[in-house]
């Protein structure tokens, strides 16, 4: 899923890193001829290989090279500073662009999951995936794996360089830190992975427990459950950030018990080098390297730790999201996208048919719809009513296509849906269900739904609005149809809202109409006059009603009543109660 593009600027950043590597060891190799440079210029100025230097600056005397020499020293940390902060840029915006992409990935691959997928699982889930563990991955392995990388080609660079300087000094030093920290590693390992199982896990229980808590404040105020989903919350929030902070803690503290090793080291080493040498002077710039050189070493192993650490942390998270991003897709773009030009289109022009359908929601689970067979004609009305758990909403999900059904065939026009249709099919559907979902924006924009606002024709909203018998209200209201309705349309009535569904339903041009319980939250006045409306709509629709009573659905050309997911009682097929 990594795009072209994305490679190159990986490999970019990879360049770059070397580079800067590069441009480090340089700087750092500087300092002997600098620190010789200081303590005996004639020395370095009668070396015979620098001879070209002096005379291509025209410098012809000792007391001369100091000052070149500390601007050329000073340049090439300046060099190497630059290198090292266009690679944090670099490497910082390229990670996070990843983490959009991944982010974007999860969230593009769940909406194009079927219908069935979403009713069997828990969207927290995907929420967490989506906004947490896509940061998640970016801190816990897209950065660490970067620094991983530039830490051991800088570790290995200046330790080639070290073992130039001084072989058995290097090599002892080596051995002792590299052996510290492998201990540390052996021990933190399990802890550490531990921690990144907490964390992944807690994620998706902080996601869960808010939607609940917040998604039914109504219910929280009122019956007083606020103490519960705080405590629900705080189970998952206490546990996960501890879980971080110890992570923290295993990951970034090897480097005080290693940096007092570090120095002690270089105090007995100072100590021997000075009594076994005559003069003092002379092994200042080795230890000055040496020194340096340590102290780039240290902090650059402790950053490979902390990278390598980061790396156990982030692997649950890493394999959530990679679950996630392995979503295949199954409701195909081409076939769903409105300017589509599907060889498998499916306009009703006849009927819908179901012979014998049956349908469960999963292997192991009952069946919630069985044998059913119907015929509805093009522009007919049907009403399907039943007690609450009938199958009534399952069955009307068959035939939106939106459900498979697990035996029997689902026709339209002749046309068994399938899931190379079901997207032009579902094309001519619309849907209002019991609660219709408005977002925070305009009327216009909440009646042509998910369209840009620049495209939706407002005509056509007019018109809709008016088959709705919403438009005298919308037209009272001080900026009509650029009204913010608020969210969750909180700013209008039951009715109100329901009208809007409906004419979101005539702006789509549906030929099918489905009303999911859409009036049983009305009161019986408001109810009767949004039936009204419904039965005002032109007769070329085709409308699906689902209700519990019988009153509601009484106008209805057919009327169809299940129990237990079959049809016990039917009215308008030649049959009738
Ligand atoms: N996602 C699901 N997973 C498993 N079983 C489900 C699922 N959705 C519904 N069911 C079961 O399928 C049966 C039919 O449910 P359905 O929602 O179709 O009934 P309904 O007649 O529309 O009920 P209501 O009037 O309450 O909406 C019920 O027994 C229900 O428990």
């Amino acid at each position: 899923m990594i795009s072209k593009r994305r490679k190159i600027q990986y490999l970019f950043v990879l360049i770059l890193i070397i580079m800067t590597a590069f441009a480090e060891v340089l700087s750092l190799g500087a300092i002997i001829p600098f620190l010789g440079v200081l303590i005996s210029p004639d020395k370095v100025f009668e070396i015979e290989t620098f001879q070209v230097v002096w005379i291509f600056f025209g410098i012809t005397s000792s007391n001369q090279i100091l000052l070149p020499v500390t601007i050329f020293f000073t340049l090439g940390a300046f060099v190497s500073g630059g290198f090292r902060l266009g690679l944090l840029f670099l490497s910082s915006r390229l990670s996070y662009a990843v983490g959009a992409d991944i982010s974007i990935e999860i969230y593009r691959r769940t909406l194009y999951q079927p219908y069935s997928l979403h009713v069997s699982r828990n969207s927290a889930d995907v929420i967490s995936g989506i906004t947490a563990k896509a940061n998640g991955v970016v801190a816990y392995v897209l950065q660490p794996l970067l620094t991983l990388v530039s830490s051991i080609l800088l570790l290995v660079i200046i330790s080639i360089g070290l073992v130039a300087l001084d072989p058995i000094v290097t090599t002892v030093a080596f051995t002792l830190f590299g052996l510290i920290y492998l201990i540390i590693a052996l021990q933190a390992k399990k802890k550490l992975l531990r921690d990144g199982q907490i964390a992944a896990h807690s994620q998706t229980i902080l996601q869960k427990s808010l939607q609940e808590g917040l998604g039914a404040i109504r219910d929280v105020i009122l019956d007083g459950t606020q103490k519960f989903y705080l405590n629900l919350y705080s189970k998952a929030d206490i546990p996960y950030r501890r879980a971080l902070g110890n992570s923290q803690f295993t990951s970034s503290s090897p480097r005080y018990s290693v940096e007092a090793i570090g120095i002690m080291v270089m105090a007995i080493f100072a100590y021997q080098l000075s009594k076994s040498s005559d003069s003092l002077l002379s092994i200042i710039p080795l230890l000055g390297s040496l020194a340096m050189g340590a102290q780039r070493l240290l902090p650059i192993l402790q950053q490979s730790y902390t990278a390598w650490a980061y790396l156990k942390i982030g692997k649950s998270t890493l394999s959530d999201v990679i679950q996630l991003l392995d979503q295949p897709f199954h409701i195909s773009e081409f076939d769903n996208s409105s300017n589509s030009v599907s060889p498998y289109v499916i306009n009703l022009d006849s009927s819908i048919v179901l012979k014998n359908i049956s349908f469960r929601y999963a292997e192991d689970l009952p069946l919630v719809i069985e044998n059913i067979s119907l015929n509805i004609e093009k522009g007919k009305r049907v009403g399907f009513i039943g007690k609450t758990g009938s199958g009534k909403s399952t069955l009307v999900d068959i035939i939106m296509g939106l459900l498979p059904p697990t035996s029997g065939e689902f026709l339209v026009d002749g046309q068994v849906v399938q899931s190379t249709n079901v997207g032009s099919w579902q094309k001519n559907i619309a849907h209002v269900p019991q609660s219709i979902y408005l977002s925070d924006s305009t009327i216009s924009e909440n009646i042509a739904f998910g369209i840009p606002a620049e495209e939706i024709d407002l005509s056509r909203v007019q018109e809709a609005a008016r088959k709705a018998q919403i438009s005298e209200h919308i037209e009272s209201l001080k900026h009509g149809y650029n009204t913010i309705v608020g969210e969750r349309g909180i700013r209008l009535s039951g009715g109100q809202r329901q009208r809007i569904g409906i004419a979101r339903a005539l702006y789509k041009k549906a030929s099918v109409i489905v009303f999911d319980e859409a009036t049983s939250a009305l009161d019986n006045e408001t109810e009767k006059a949004v039936m009204d409306s419904i039965d005002g709509l032109g007769a070329e629709l085709t409308i699906l009603m689902i209700a519990h009573r019988l009153s509601t659905v009484e106008n209805c050309d057919m009327i169809v009543r299940l129990e237990d997911g079959k049809i016990v009682e039917q009215k308008g097929f030649g049959k009738d109660f």
